[in-house]
């Protein structure tokens, strides 16, 4: 019989990023814009009108590289703008790399994007919907159903799966996009900031969730500002900053380096004078 003891203890990457750099163009940042001279010349001279059009360019990643396993949740994190959203258009394949090359095993889905949810339709159609635009067929998301409107808790306060999305707030939105996504297995799940909207007790069962779908699929992203969300789901994070990666490790190691450079835990401050009874 074959030893297969040194491949069972292989780690199976599953996103590779390899000097990722990615920029953004908008154009029409000059003079004459908006006119159809401009347009007709961006059309005709692009070399040219680019420069009087005043074409900007914003390098939001630069230089990035990382190796993901399958199993892993990585966390990733950053101050406002530093890149965290890009990285992962870009690893889903929705914006293209300027230099560099990401590689992935199976298809990544983007939560929140694969699930083009529509909001003047009632949750239940969306959980077709959504499940449609994931790949299951109808007789898998009617044997799933019940699990993801349950999962979803949005039927706890009264039969709201029946009322157009349009009328949920922002948390209920979010959870029943989570829980449609969550309703299959992913072989890549990009998660961006989708359980920050949640209440606690969402936020707790959502972290479960992502550790089972990491023992039976790939590996899950997370981008998030919630620092506790990140330290319950994942065990390794990436720190951006600026568009670079800062720091690639063990999460508590990560997150203590980031919550010094924002100032979120301080060193302890003297003790201040206690007030005195008058
Ligand atoms: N569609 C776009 N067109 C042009 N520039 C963009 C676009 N989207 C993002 N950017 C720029 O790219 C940079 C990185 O933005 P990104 O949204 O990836 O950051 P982020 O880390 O996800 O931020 P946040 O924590 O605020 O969500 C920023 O400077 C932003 O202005």
């Amino acid at each position: 019989m074959a030893d297969n003891t040194a491949l069972t203890d292989e780690r199976i990457p599953t996103v590779i990023a390899d000097g990722v750099d990615i920029v953004y163009r908008i154009n029409g940042t000059g003079s004459g814009r908006g006119s159809a001279t401009a347009a007709l010349n961006r059309i005709l001279r692009p070399g040219q009108a680019q420069k009087a059009a005043g074409t900007r360019m914003v390098h939001a990643v630069k230089n990035v590289s990382f190796v993901a396993y399958k199993g892993e949740a990585v966390g990733l994190i950053g101050t406002n703008g530093s890149g965290k959203s890009t990285l992962l258009k870009a690893v889903a394949g929705l914006l293209p790399v300027e230099r560099g090359k990401i590689y992935t095993d199976g298809q990544p889905s983007l939560l929140g994007v694969n699930a083009a949810l529509m909001g003047d339709l009632t949750g239940e159609r969306n959980v077709y919907l959504g499940g449609l635009a994931m790949g299951m067929t109808r007789e898998q998301i009617k044997e799933r159903y019940q699990e993801i409107v349950d999962f979803s808790g949005i039927n706890e306060k009264g039969d709201f799966i029946s009322l157009p999305m349009r009328t949920y707030s922002s948390g209920m939105g979010s959870r029943l996009r989570f829980s449609i996504a969550a309703a299959k297995d992913h072989d890549v799940l990009l998660i961006d900031e989708a359980l920050a909207t949640g209440d606690a007790k969402f936020q707790a069962r959502s972290a479960q969730r992502i550790r089972e779908m990491r023992e039976h699929a790939g590996t899950v992203f997370l981008v998030s500002h919630s620092l506790a969300a990140i330290r319950d789901t994942c065990e390794r994070t990436l720190w951006l900053e600026r568009g670079e990666l800062r720091m690639d490790g063990p999460t508590e190691d990560v997150l203590k380096e980031y919550e010094e450079f924002t100032g979120g835990k301080k060193k302890p401050a003297a003790a201040k004078p206690k007030p005195t009874a008058a």
